[in-house]
């Protein structure tokens, strides 16, 4: 699995939030996109999963070309702090939810992803009466049990504890082998992990 941008730039009205970016993002690979507040990186994740499209270049998914658009959601993941679960699921709901349009990754199941997530008390409790610490963690586990190629995370450790960065970490070791990760962030904590850095502020 390979995304490359070519010359790519997106702007809201006149402001270019970056431009100018070619670079290529391949598979066995961790990526951290970095910068501070208000520099760009959610605009860039939003660029490359295809919610947001670019202002200017050409960007290319190598091995999924000829999937139809409708069915390009099953090869990518996203955790982020503007993506909403539904507050009126539980979370065994939650989960049997998202696996209608999703594989488990390799030895996962609806179980063992409630206890990956230590929620086995809160398994029929609706998301609304989550902490926002256990909808972090929820969030975190749907996407990185999922067995997309490419995996998205926006601010992973928001709302994050010590205790809950510890275990982002370990999900991250069990689940991003020979995935393409890419990590929207500014807390070294939560990108240290990934082999490869792009500064926002090289493509202004
Ligand atoms: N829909 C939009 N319309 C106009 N401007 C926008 C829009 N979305 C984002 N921006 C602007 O784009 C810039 C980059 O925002 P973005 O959210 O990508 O930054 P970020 O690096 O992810 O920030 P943070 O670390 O605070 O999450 C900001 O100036 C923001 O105001």
């Amino acid at each position: 699995m390979k995304i490359a941008l070519n010359n790519v730039g997106r702007r809201f009205n006149k402001e270019w939030i970056f431009r100018n970016l070619s670079t290529e993002f391949t598979s066995g690979n961790s990526y951290a996109i970095l910068g501070p507040n208000g520099s760009g990186k959610s605009t860039l994740l939003s660029v490359l999963t295809g919610s947001l499209t670019p202002s200017e270049g050409e960007i290319s998914f190598s091995d999924i070309e000829n999937v139809p658009v409708e069915n390009i959601y099953k090869y990518i993941s996203l955790a982020a702090p503007y993506l909403e679960l539904v507050e009126t699921f539980t979370l065994k709901e939650i989960i049997d939810f998202h696996f209608k349009f999703k594989s488990f990754a390799v030895g996962v199941d609806a179980k063992s992803l409630v206890s990956i997530l230590g929620l086995e008390k809160s398994s029929n409790k609706e998301i609304k009466y989550f902490s926002s610490g256990m909808k972090q963690r929820t969030k975190l586990a749907l996407a990185c049990c999922s067995n997309s190629p490419i995996l998205f995370l926006d601010e992973p450790t928001s709302n994050l504890d010590v205790q809950g960065i510890n275990w982002y970490l370990e999900l991250i070791e069990k689940f991003t082998k020979n995935r393409l990760t890419i990590v929207g962030s500014n807390q070294i904590q939560e990108y240290n992990f990934c082999n490869k850095q792009i500064q926002i502020s090289d493509f202004k």
